[in-house]
């Protein structure tokens, strides 16, 4: 007996690497992964532990295998997506009630529901009318809560919960979403729906360290395969089998690509392969990479690629990982290396069988049996077929002829080929194909989603079109001051382009001087054009047309450039203070143009009388003598004319009923939030912030 991996040991004796671990932990033996040594005497007693016929699960096979879950932190992202939801795109952000049941009821004809379900509001009529009761029984239910409410009363969710408890009654909320917002949609499945998927791989590495061989090595080795007659073509993913599993390489090698999905949220990879030259070693772009995919949290295999090289030298690539935390085997580690030539198709199969060793591990899952969702690795528009995209099935089956949203396009799959040119007429999970049939070239990044019905399809489509349109015309708006930062953090804008003018050369020079001056990190000022005299409509337009700001100092815009400037949303400062010039675009370029506000005192009113209630607080029950207030005005509570408390109103109510405002000549009744010692003669004075219009 000699020593042996985990995985040899399972492999050898058909068993998944994770019954073997199980097993170790049940015997409390202390293995971090399937890469971990088995000693001679724990093999030992893993055979006696396994008995002979070594498949059929044992009552502590079941129980660690309930414990699955806790071992890997990655495993389950799939599932975390994709719980509930059978074959339809229902979105999931739904609040879920416990059920409020004390006892079980009969339920009788026409009697109390034994569940009901509400979006947004009821009112207190509407609940009644929900719960098949009349509106007094439910008014006085919420007496008896201490909350008074009339038939037409709005009643918050908190409200209602409690009513329904009272008649024992199971209440869920269902929340209205935004059904175009298919960024977010999260789509459950039940674990019982759950199968195993391929793993997603992306090769990345320096230049030149070997992504695109081994690309084309393991595809032309392994994907023709089977495929007699087809001819590989690139579709940007392909899927090839090994020991009768398959793995899906996406075929874009490069961060960018990497990062570019993940910046736009598309997850796609499971798996990624770090290809480093075994005569070149680690470099900056193989930083650049493990730092992509541990951000991703995916796992790492090396690939230590150019064995065949003279120089060749894999433990310095090792050594040199040990750094960021990639420690292999042979270090006491657990991360794999697979040492290889890509160009002589040595290693292959054994980094093949890696990958599948990772996928057992992580337990990629999801569930072919509902409308598929996934992600387009690669779109362009091709003369004759139109637009071409290909997708990467995530989870779902995607058919022919399926009603798809695929990011801000939409359209219907007419045909689907895989990596072989192959027709297929339906697609499972972690499956790559090129699609035709929508109307528009999507991007890569983008999220597709397949719809039953092609008129939903088509107006989530539309909608998002619409709203791509709408975002880039305000991202083409004019800048202006107050939202230079917002531009420059978006990346919109790296120059702030100005405009001078002055009254005089002298200062038309100072001004231009100075304000090349200012240095913020990431912006230029650059001055496009300066003149002396009035701004006129000439400058305008060149304002327009380059992006750019009017400043004027110690002159003014004569009529035309006036007019011109409100119709081209030119924005124009004027200044006859140099300091304040560089004050004002230096504080823009900083994002600290702050809106300027100011307080408006609306009102007065009057504290006639006080209401203690439990639960509520103090009412101040008031009488407004001037002017108005309003709910969401600011207040300040005076007592003999010193403010004793500002602060914000918690309810502002006309008789029982919420008010917007009361005016002048009303009662109502007032609380203040966090504050209860309101009392008789007390003057409250409600004040709202008004922003300045800068001038
Ligand atoms: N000797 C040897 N050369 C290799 C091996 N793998 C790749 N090469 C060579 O290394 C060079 C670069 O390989 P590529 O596959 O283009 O490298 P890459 O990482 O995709 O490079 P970029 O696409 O530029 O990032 C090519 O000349 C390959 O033939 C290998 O295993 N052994």
């Amino acid at each position: 007996m000699s020593k042996m991996r985990v995985y040899e040991y399972a492999k050898a004796n058909e068993l998944s690497s994770k019954q073997v671990i199980d097993k170790l932990k049940e015997m409390k033996v202390e293995v971090s992964n399937h890469m971990s040594m088995v000693e001679d005497d724990v093999k030992g007693k893993l055979d006696q532990s396994f008995g002979k016929g070594q498949q059929e699960s044992k009552p502590g096979d079941n129980k660690s295998n309930n414990n699955k879950k806790n071992q890997k932190p990655n495993q389950n992202r799939d599932q975390r997506n994709n719980k509930k939801q059978k074959n339809n795109h229902r979105p999931q952000n739904k609040k879920q009630q416990k059920p409020q049941h004390h006892q079980k009821q009969q339920p009788k004809k026409n009697q109390t529901p034994e569940k009901i379900t509400y979006s947004g509001s009821l009112t207190v009529g509407e609940l009644a009318e929900k719960l098949k009761k009349d509106s007094s029984e439910i008014i006085k239910k919420l007496m008896g809560l201490g909350v008074m409410a009339t038939k037409n009363q709005d009643l918050d969710s908190d409200s209602i919960e409690l009513i329904c408890a009272e008649f024992n009654v199971e209440v869920e909320e269902e929340v209205v979403v935004d059904e175009t917002d298919i960024e977010n949609i999260i789509f459950d499945d039940e674990e019982e729906d759950l199968q195993e998927r391929p793993a997603v791989v992306t090769i990345m590495g320096h230049v030149d360290h070997g992504k695109t061989t081994l690309l084309d090595s393991i595809r032309d080795t392994k994907v023709t395969e089977g495929e007699a007659g087809g001819i590989t073509q690139h579709i940007g993913a392909y899927q090839v089998e090994e020991n009768d599993k398959k793995i899906t390489f996406l075929d874009t090698p490069g961060h960018a690509a990497f990062t570019s999905m993940r910046s736009r949220g598309a997850q796609i990879t499971d798996i990624a392969i770090l290809v480093v030259a075994a005569d070149d070693g680690v470099m900056p772009q193989t930083r650049e990479a493990i730092n992509h995919a541990k951000a991703a949290e995916v796992p790492i295999i090396v690939a230590v690629n150019k064995m065949d090289k003279e120089g060749a030298n894999p433990d310095r690539v090792m050594q040199e990982l040990m750094e960021y935390e990639l420690i292999s085997e042979d270090f006491g580690g657990d991360t794999i290396f697979v040492k290889m030539s890509a160009v002589k198709g040595e290693g292959i199969d054994e980094l093949l069988e890696m990958i599948l060793l990772v996928a057992e591990m992580e337990e990629f899952k999801a569930n072919p049996d509902r409308l598929a969702y996934g992600t387009v690795v690669e779109a362009e528009l091709d003369k004759g077929r139109g637009p071409v995209a290909t997708l990467l099935v995530q989870n779902g089956t995607l058919k022919v002829s399926d009603a798809v949203v695929v990011g801000n396009t939409h359209g219907r799959v007419r045909a689907m080929v895989n990596e072989v040119g192959r027709r297929v007429k339906v697609a499972g999970p972690s499956t790559p194909v090129e699609i035709t049939g929508l109307n528009h070239v999507p991007q890569a990044g983008d999220r597709f989603l397949a719809f039953e019905d092609e008129k939903k399809a088509r107006s989530i489509g539309e909608a998002r079109q619409q709203k791509q349109i709408e975002a880039e015309r305000s991202s083409t708006a004019k800048v202006s001051l107050d939202d230079l930062f917002e531009q420059i953090k978006h990346g919109n804008i790296k120059d702030i382009n100005l405009i001078l003018k002055a009254d005089v050369q002298g200062s038309l020079e100072a001004l231009a001087g100075s304000l090349q001056k200012i240095e913020v990190e990431g912006v230029k000022v650059k001055i496009i054009h300066t003149g002396v005299g009035a701004i006129t409509e000439s400058d305008i337009s060149l304002a327009s047309a380059s992006n750019a700001i009017v400043i004027g100092f110690n002159v003014r815009p004569d009529g035309n450039a006036r007019k011109a400037a409100e119709s081209e949303d030119v924005e124009i400062r004027l200044h006859n203070i140099i300091y304040k010039v560089m004050e004002e675009i230096e504080a823009a370029m900083k994002g600290m143009l702050d809106p300027e506000y100011e307080e408006k005192i609306i009102g007065q009113v009057e504290v006639r009388e006080i209401f203690k209630v439990s639960k509520v607080g103090t009412i101040a029950g008031s009488y407004v003598t001037d002017g108005k207030i309003t709910k969401d005005s600011g207040i300040r509570v005076i007592r003999d004319g010193v403010v004793i408390y500002e602060g914000e109103i918690d309810a502002l109510k006309r008789y029982k009923d919420d008010a917007k405002e009361v005016a002048k000549g009303y009662e109502c009744g007032i609380t203040v939030k966090n504050f209860n010692d309101v009392k008789v003669g007390d003057v409250i004075e409600p004040y709202v912030m008004q922003e300045i219009e800068r001038t």
